[in-house]
């Protein structure tokens, strides 16, 4: 049957309290996402019970309802006319939403409003790069060899694609620069460019710091007596972060004192040129000495006690994307990408929780009898199979409990094999069940029984929990 998509707007917006407790209204591509100025007036049940509604979950101050793609849209636009508003942007309303929370939630949410914006670049850059392992990893289809050891025409092919690959990750601080500068209300240009002159070829390159400082030989500026390390940032993330938003202050300042016809000769060169002292002097040192012991923290941690570590880092990493928070673990993993440690161990348990929260919403779809339910289990069950899980966490596994729980032991005790056998990831990757093309080809055996782990145990625990205890949850 044909869909009544004006008639599905009037329902809704009766059910989430009237045109009054909207604050601000955007979509994606399959969700109403929703600023509400009071969620406990939405009738959750009224809303689930519209045919066209697949499921509503609540999420970093935004109220999301599941209406599937192609539909979204329709009802979206029908919603707008009812309501007499204007069309608003996804960043409008995280805006709005924004402003919600306190002070640790909103810090957590600048730092993903920084990071989600690079991640298409950061991801692609990470399945390019599993794409280049395949090609020379040594061991995958031929014993002591790789595909270009034994087809050497390969070779130039593979390590174009390492360049591509490569490109996002070597001027990592480019791209942070233009998302936090223009997360700060500056120029995104500056920011480039402030994110370059942190990688120019003319410094030494992070990267060789260590043996650098080893041997003694590191270079450094004479200020009129004061010595500056001549030190790039290649693959680090602190410093142009702070650095950015220094600039960003800087240039905001000076806009609104400097006359309109002075601002090409001015703003730009002064912004550009105090931040990039500062952070040579003081700001870079300073943030690169903390980065690395962050991640030296967690190398500490993972290669002292990997079973605890993994188990605890595999139980929480399902909390932590209900609160957002996990967003900040993207910055130490790009931190151990960069670093000694040769690759992350966080990514692959990320991976792996993604997968186990999937696969308790698949299960789901065999426990529960509701039509739209069901087809929520499924969809939200893909979508976290695939790498973003907030679908089957809120929509499924957190509202009956059980879901929850199975999905996070089982990654807990999947994180913990996997630390153990010291999987690593090459870079951070598509989450969830393509996660395996950046593991290390050394590590796949033992990832993919993790997967293995993954897939049966939260499966397995959640039919048998919901068919046989049939709990009180299913019944509300
Ligand atoms: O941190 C890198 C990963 O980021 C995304 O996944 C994470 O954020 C999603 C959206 O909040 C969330 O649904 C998912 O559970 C998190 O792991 C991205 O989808 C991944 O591909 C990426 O590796």
């Amino acid at each position: 049957m044909a869909v009544n998509y004006k008639k599905s707007a009037e329902q809704i917006l009766e059910a989430i309290g009237g045109e009054a407790n909207i604050s601000s209204a955007t979509h994606c591509v399959t969700r109403l996402r929703l600023v509400l100025q009071d969620e406990s007036q939405v009738d959750t049940k009224a809303l689930e019970e519209l045919d066209v509604v697949k499921g509503t979950f609540s999420a970093n101050g935004q109220f999301q309802i599941i209406l599937g793609n192609g539909v979204v849209d329709k009802v979206y636009k029908e919603l707008m006319a009812l309501t007499g508003r204007e069309e608003q942007s996804k960043d409008d309303v995280k805006e709005a939403a924004a402003k919600k929370g306190n002070p640790l939630q909103r810090a957590i949410k600048v730092l993903a409003d920084v990071f989600i914006p690079i991640l298409p670049a950061i991801v692609t850059a990470g399945l390019l790069m599993g794409l280049n392992n395949v090609l020379t990893g040594t061991d995958i289809f031929y014993d002591n060899a790789s595909i270009i050891d034994v087809h050497p025409q390969w070779t130039d092919f593979a390590d174009i694609i390492n360049v591509i690959a490569s490109t996002a990750f070597t001027f990592l601080p480019a791209l942070i620069g233009w998302s936090a500068v223009k997360r700060f209300g500056g120029s995104p240009l500056l920011g480039i460019v402030l994110g370059l002159i942190l990688v120019n070829p003319a410094l030494l390159s992070a990267w060789d710091y260590g043996n650098a400082r080893e041997a003694g030989e590191i270079p450094v500026w004479n200020l009129f007596g004061l010595e500056i390390q001549k030190l790039g940032y290649q693959g680090q993330v602190l410093p142009v972060f702070v650095a950015s938003i220094i600039l960003a202050k800087i240039e905001v300042f000076l806009r609104k004192r400097i006359p309109d016809s002075f601002h090409l000769l001015t703003v730009a060169p002064i912004a550009l040129l105090v931040t990039s002292f500062i952070t040579f002097i003081a700001v870079g040192p300073i943030t690169f000495a903390i980065g690395n012991g962050i991640a030296d923290g967690f190398i500490w941690l993972f290669d002292t006690i990997p079973a605890i570590a993994g188990f605890l880092y595999g139980i929480i990493y399902g909390p932590l994307v209900i609160t957002g928070m996990h967003h900040t673990f993207l910055a130490v993993d790009l931190q151990l990408t960069s670093g000694d440690a040769g690759g992350t161990f966080l990514w692959p348990i990320l991976a792996l929780s993604n997968i186990a929260q999937g696969s308790a919403a698949f299960a789901m779809y065999f426990v529960l009898k509701n039509k739209n339910l069901k087809g929520l289990a499924s969809t939200s069950g893909l979508s976290a199979w695939l790498g973003i899980t907030e679908p089957a966490l809120f929509g499924v596994n957190l509202r009956f409990r059980f879901p929850f729980l199975a999905a996070i032991i089982s990654s807990g005790f999947a994180g913990m094999f996997i630390s153990m056998q010291n999987v690593l990831a090459h870079t951070v990757g598509v989450g969830g069940v393509p996660g395996i093309f950046v593991i290390q080809p050394g590590s796949w055996g033992a990832f993919a029984i993790g997967m293995g782990i993954v897939i049966l145990l939260p499966f397995i625990a959640t039919l048998l929990y919901g068919k046989i205890r049939n709990p009180k949850s299913l019944h509300e």
